[in-house]
């Protein structure tokens, strides 16, 4: 069996970490380099937490993927490293997983079109976990009959990015259904700028970030007389491994950029 050669970015990370471990009890993945802005030339086996993983470390990914030409990049870094990470991963002919969020249009335009051109896929997965992948397609189920609806996401307070990535995703995949529309009061004022929120397609996201969360989601719709609640909770970041495992397998079998799971997801 020909393992699948993997290289991580942000491998001493809250997600980088979990992702390392997976390599290491997955039998048909090596682990082959780390990609760090720090500890050039140590072995990632002389940092705390990793003393089974004996794979050097780099901070110059070129030089990584020049010399240990891996089959996929796992980024689990910020928005600004993910992208030049996919895009020097995608022009060495590497196939990027990235996991970090805050990318915008005109990033996911570039990586589509370098896709086509490098004929490599790539995968944006704004939320690996199955529960939340589920949510967001639920979500755009009931906003076919509910045309109302506000997003509350909510994050540990560590987190960079807001809205977050699934936020911003169910948002788009609603948008693709639902109506467009205003929502609330047409003469409703903030006495408190931001008291409503973030204004997506006239639809509201709002973020909590507090110590002891880790990733939490309620989609909630409301209509005459009734309301519908979709929630989704990570309670650990193993939570989301098993979707990047799945990531990694499809990534070889597809030329394109694919952003989301719900669109490989059966
Ligand atoms: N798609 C998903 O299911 C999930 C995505 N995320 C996203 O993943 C990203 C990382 O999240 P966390 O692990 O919580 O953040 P974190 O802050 O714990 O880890 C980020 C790591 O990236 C490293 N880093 C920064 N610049 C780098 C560079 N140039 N090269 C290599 N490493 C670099 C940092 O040293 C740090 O260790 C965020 O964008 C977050 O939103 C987080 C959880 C789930
Ligand atoms: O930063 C996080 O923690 C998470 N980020 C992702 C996002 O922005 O949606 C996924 C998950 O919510 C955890």
């Amino acid at each position: 069996m020909n393992k699948v050669k993997i290289v991580i970015a942000g491998p001493r990370g809250r997600m980088g970490k979990e992702a390392v471990y997976l390599t290491g009890r997955t039998e048909q993945f090596e682990l082959v380099a780390v990609l760090d802005h720090k500890n050039e030339g140590k072995s990632l086996n002389e940092l705390e937490g990793f003393s089974t993983y004996d794979v050097p470390i780099y901070t110059d990914i070129e030089a990584c993927l020049k010399t240990e030409k891996p089959d996929v990049l796992i980024d689990l870094t910020t928005p600004e490293f993910g992208m030049h990470h996919a895009k020097t991963a995608l022009s060495y002919g590497v196939r990027p997983v990235v996991g970090t969020t805050g990318f915008t249009k005109e990033n996911l335009e570039e990586l589509e079109e370098l896709c086509e051109e490098m004929n490599r896929g790539c995968i944006i997965a704004p939320n690996f976990a199955l529960g939340a992948v589920l949510m967001m397609k639920f979500s755009k189920m009931a906003a076919r009959y509910f045309t109302d609806v506000e997003i509350m996401e909510m994050h540990h307070d560590q987190k960079l990015d807001a809205p977050s990535g699934t936020a911003v995703k169910t948002a788009e995949l609603i948008a693709e259904v639902r109506e467009s529309k205003k929502q609330g009061h047409p003469e409703e004022k903030e006495t408190i700028q931001g008291a409503r929120g973030a204004d997506f397609d006239g639809m509201r996201i709002h973020s909590t970030r507090l110590p002891g969360l880790i990733a939490h989601q309620q989609v909630m719709f409301g209509a005459d007389g009734e309301s519908l609640t979709i929630r989704h909770d990570s309670y650990n970041r193993t939570s989301f491994m098993s979707g990047v495992k799945f990531a990694v397998e499809e990534v070889l079998k597809v030329n394109v950029l694919i952003y989301g799971l719900e669109n490989i997801m059966e």
